[in-house]
């Protein structure tokens, strides 16, 4: 596509048409878009981040990632229909024209892009990352496990071989560090929004621990709305709740350290389906996916704004 109005949503893109999705983002508005490489991954992929800045330097802010699972396609296709929307929406959409006056919102599409790689050419139901492990040929670390949170507790497997695989140690994975230095060096995170496939549920802090967050009422209170905004569109019903009480406990997640470093609005979707299809969504759905996710995310991001 020669430009991002000609970018067809409605299908699956392999890592280069997205990585040139985003350069193309960029140069269409140079005003508001810009991207960083926060890190490279196992394989040497440039770690990619947009961020959408009105000015102000330092100012507080919103993180979405997609994809941090590779298979999990919807979430990078709607990553890639969210910054999208982010660009063509400022300066026309009140509410999130508010929200960039304020704030900076940063979107990682391809969080495990050599998982990403992996998918489009010998497996499209790889998980991980792709880093060889010591003593084994069994490959990668399962990156939604890697994170300081409870490493290595409950919900996590110490077999290189499982899927769930939690690494040799916390931020083993580029993948992971690059993301935890990049919030570090930051500091003024206010929101951190991980995107999974697939189960339908809007998921908040704990999941290694059944010990509710000092937060809970709040998030519980936000998830409710977001869900409700979201089900306005086509009535797609989500559950939501804690991750240890809504799916399952499960113990290095992102959003555990998020929230532990003080980032309150801490949440992790899972997008459709139920299981019909699963990992493997028609791609006549990214799109509706999308549009009612946006909704959620909005409520999840004036919110933030706004306390
Ligand atoms: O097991 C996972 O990492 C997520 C559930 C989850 C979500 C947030 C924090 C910890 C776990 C489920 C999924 O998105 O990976 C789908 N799946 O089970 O493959
Ligand atoms: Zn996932």
């Amino acid at each position: 596509p020669r430009n991002t109005d000609s970018f067809d949503f409605s299908r699956y893109h392999p890592i280069n048409e997205i990585y040139s999705f985003q350069d193309m983002l960029v140069a269409e508005n140079p005003n508001l878009v810009s991207k960083i490489v926060i890190g490279q991954s196992y394989q040497g992929r440039p770690l990619n981040v947009l961020k959408f800045s009105t000015g102000g330097t330092d100012r507080p802010a919103i993180w979405i990632d997609t994809g941090i699972h590779s298979r999990e396609w919807v979430t990078q296709a709607s990553g890639t229909w969210f910054a999208k929307k982010i660009a063509t929406d400022y300066g026309r959409e009140s509410a999130i024209t508010a929200i960039l006056n304020k704030m900076d919102i940063f979107v990682e599409i391809v969080t495990n892009p050599d998982g990403f790689y992996y998918t489009h050419t010998s497996n499209r139901m790889w998980r991980k990352t792709r880093k060889p492990n010591p003593g084994t040929s069994c490959v990668g670390v399962d990156p939604n496990r890697n994170w300081d949170a409870g490493f290595g507790g409950a919900g996590a497997s110490g077999n290189p071989c499982s899927e769930t695989y939690r690494g040799s140690r916390a931020h083993s994975e580029s993948e992971v560090k690059s993301i935890v230095d990049f919030v570090k060096s930051h500091g003024n995170f206010k929101a951190f929004v991980s995107i999974h496939s697939y189960s339908q549920m809007l998921l908040y802090p704990y999941g290694y621990t059944r010990t509710p967050v000092k937060d809970q009422t709040e998030l519980h209170n936000l998830a409710q709305k977001a869900i409700t905004d979201l089900a306005s569109l086509y009535g797609t019903r989500y559950r939501y709740g804690s991750i240890i009480n809504t799916i399952y406990q499960a113990s290095g997640g992102t959003i555990d350290w998020t929230y532990n470093q003080g980032i309150k609005y801490s949440y992790t979707f899972e997008l459709r389906d139920t299981g019909r299809y699963g990992f493997i969504l028609p791609a006549n759905q990214i799109i509706p996916t999308a549009r009612e996710t946006w909704l959620a995310l909005m409520a999840i991001m004036d919110h933030t704004s706004k306390n």
